[in-house]
C-alpha cells in the first residue's frame, strides 16, 4: 500500500510494499520509493504500451479530481513461472487540510483461480467432460461469423443415439452414462481441425459443427462419426435394429448469409436427423 498526494507523489509505503519490490527484483533502496511521482509511473507503463498502466492512470486522476469516489482495477501480473493477478484499489482520506490518496494492491490470484474453474465448469457438459449447448452456440456463433466474413461454408451435424431408451432399460442407467461417455470421447477424438466442435446438445444427441467445410466434405467425416460409435461395439441386445450401439445423423451445410441464421442450421439438421431415423436409424441423411 502506499500513499499519494494529490500530484501523485508518494508520501508513505507500508512493509508489505517494500516486500513485494525486493522479492521481484527491485534493486532500488527502500528511501527510494518516497517522492517518486507514482502517476509518473504508471504513464511511463502506458507510453510503453501496457494498457493496465494507462488505466490505472486514469482511475487514479478521476479520483484526485473526485476524492469522494473510489476507483477499482483486477489486473493480471504474471512471472515466466507465476500465474498472478491482482487488484488495485485507489481511496482517499483528508488529514491536515489536504486530499491523500491510499493505492491499495490485493493478490486476487486464489479468487481469479477459483472464477476461472467455475467458468470452465460452466462450458463443460457435467457427465462427459466434452462442451455442453452454452458453449456450443458461443462456439457456432464465432465460426458463424468467420464463414460469413470470408465466404465460406458451415457444416452442422446432429447425431442422436437409437433406442437408448432400451438400452437403458436393459443394461441400467449406470451402462447408460458410461456409453454416453465413450460416445463423447469417440466424437471428441474425431474433432481434431480447430474449425470444428463437437458438444452434448442434449440426453443422448450431439452436436457437431464443421467450419469451412461444404456438404461433400463433410459426408463421409460424419459417416465416420458414425462408424467410430458402431466401432465402440457396445451391446444394445434390444435394439429391433441391430444389437449394438448406434447413432442416426442429420447433416446440412450453408454458406452463411444475412438470408440464412445459425437457428435455421440447427433446425435444418433436427429436421434430416428425425428423417434419418425414420428411414431405420444407424445411418446419415444429409441435404
Ligand atoms: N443413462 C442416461 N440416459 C439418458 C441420459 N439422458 C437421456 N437419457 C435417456 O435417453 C433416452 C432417450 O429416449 P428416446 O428419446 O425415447 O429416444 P431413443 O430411445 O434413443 O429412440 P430413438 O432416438 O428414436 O432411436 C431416455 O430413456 C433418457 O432417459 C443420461 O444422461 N444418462
Amino acid at each position: 500500500m502506499i500513499v499519494i498526494d494529490s500530484a501523485g507523489v508518494i508520501q508513505y509505503v507500508n512493509h508489505a510494499w517494500l516486500q513485494f519490490a525486493r522479492e521481484n527484483g527491485g534493486n532500488q533502496p527502500d528511501t527510494s520509493w518516497l517522492n517518486q511521482n507514482y502517476l509518473n509511473v504508471c504513464d511511463q507503463a502506458a507510453a510503453s504500451g501496457d494498457e493496465m498502466g494507462r488505466k490505472a492512470a486514469a482511475g487514479i486522476r478521476k479520483v484526485i479530481a473526485n476524492p469522494g469516489e473510489a476507483f477499482y482495477l483486477e489486473y493480471p501480473c504474471h512471472t515466466p513461472n507465476q500465474y498472478r493477478w491482482f487488484m488495485m484499489r485507489i481511496t482517499s482520506f483528508s488529514e491536515g487540510g489536504k486530499h491523500w490518496f491510499v493505492i491499495a494492491h490485493n493478490d486476487i490470484t486464489e479468487r481469479k483461480l477459483a472464477e476461472e474453474r467455475v467458468e470452465a465448469l460452466s462450458r463443460q457438459d457435467s457427465l462427459t467432460g466434452i462442451s455442453n449447448r452454452r458453449n456450443f452456440t458461443f462456439f457456432l456463433d464465432q465460426e458463424w461469423r468467420r464463414c460469413r466474413r470470408n465466404g465460406r461454408p458451415i457444416a452442422l451435424a446432429m447425431i442422436d443415439i437409437d433406442h437408448f431408451k432400451l438400452f437403458n432399460d436393459r443394461y441400467g442407467h449406470q451402462a447408460g452414462d458410461d456409453a454416453l461417455i465413450s460416445v463423447a470421447n469417440s466424437l471428441s477424438l474425431a474433432c481434431q481441425r480447430p474449425t470444428d466442435h463437437c458438444a452434448r446438445y442434449g440426453g443422448e444427441e450431439f452436436i457437431i459443427v464443421l467450419g469451412n467445410t461444404d456438404l461433400e466434405r463433410a459426408r463421409p467425416l460424419v459417416e465416420d462419426f458414425l462408424e467410430r460409435i458402431r466401432e465402440l461395439d457396445i451391446p444394445n441386445e434390444d435394439s429391433p435394429d441391430h444389437p449394438i450401439l448406434t447413432a442416426s445423423a442429420g447433416l446440412t451445410s450453408l454458406v452463411p448469409s444475412a438470408e440464412n441464421s445459425q437457428e435455421n442450421l440447427v433446425e435444418s439438421a433436427d429436421k434430416l436427423l428425425y428423417e434419418a431415423k425414420h428411414l431405420g436409424r444407424d445411418q446419415l441423411v444429409a441435404r
